[in-house]
């Protein structure tokens, strides 16, 4: 892990709704993400968990505060701008692994570059598909394929640009814990081997256990966090939210 700043969020409040029916869903949360960092990113339903991400990384729109990528303000760009930054420089990996059933595995993959008519970088593709364990599922179709496997596709999608950030909203949320502890495994190589700032979403102490650190979020604020967490010591800090304690 390096000192350089990839991702900041200064002071990110969101607001639904309008008039008397308005929902605070963040209410001014700052953190600095590094480069080659893994963070989880914790707290009960509603506490803001899926719109801290989304904001972050250009999904979303904050309604105050900023969020920045490489230094850039994203407020400060156009719909065009802040499209292609998400394109360029961040990776999804979302819950619902989103593949296109007609394509292909391999298709499914370099899709993000043959959107754009680039051609992937040989060297690179091959060594995303083989730490994913793809290579010879790579003629298959998404039905074709296990919920793990397709996760895994999902994965190496993200990371066919060679995004800074990539960002994973639940990614284990439907896989069995064998091919959830793979994928976990696979995130954390990203950052840790391959340098990507790494920002997963996650309902599971175990999942977040493989993080460098932990944010805990409560009622759209950043609430705690905890460096080099292990799932026993996580799982206490979400009994003392479910019991309705401070954690501070
Ligand atoms: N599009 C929207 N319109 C109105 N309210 C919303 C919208 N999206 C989220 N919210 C509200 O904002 C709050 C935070 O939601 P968010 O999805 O970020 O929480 P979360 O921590 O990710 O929840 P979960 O763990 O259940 O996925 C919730 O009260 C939610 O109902």
């Amino acid at each position: 892990m390096t000192d350089q700043v990839v991702a900041e969020a200064e002071s990110l409040g969101k607001v639904y709704g309008q008039g008397g029916n308005t929902v605070v869903a963040l209410d001014g949360v700052s953190a600095r993400f590094r480069r080659g960092e893994f963070t989880a990113v914790m707290g009960p339903s509603g506490s803001g968990k899926s719109t801290f991400t989304h904001c972050l990384a250009g999904l979303d729109t904050p309604s105050s505060g900023r969020a920045r990528i490489g230094g850039i303000d994203l407020g400060s760009l156009s719909e065009r701008e802040l499209t292609r930054l998400r394109r360029e420089r961040v990776g999804f990996v979302f819950q619902s692994f989103n593949l296109l059933p007609t394509l292909t595995a391999w298709e499914n993959v370099v899709l993000p570059l043959s959107m754009s008519g680039r051609e992937p970088d040989a060297a690179w593709a091959e060594r995303i598909v083989g730490a994913m364990g793809l290579a010879d599922r790579l003629d298959h179709r998404p039905a074709q394929l296990s919920g793990g496997q397709q996760q895994r596709v999902a994965c190496a999608r993200a990371l066919i640009t060679r995004p800074e950030l990539v960002v994973a909203d639940e990614p284990t949320g439907n896989l069995d814990s064998r091919s959830g502890a793979r994928l976990l495994d696979l995130l954390r190589l990203c950052a840790h081997e391959w340098d990507q700032t790494v920002l997963m979403v996650t309902h599971d102490p175990v999942a977040a256990g493989y993080a460098d650190r932990v944010l805990f979020l409560a009622d759209g604020r950043l609430v705690d966090s905890m460096d080099q967490p292990t799932a026993d010591r996580v799982l206490d800090r979400m009994r003392r939210f479910d019991a309705g304690q401070e954690v501070r």
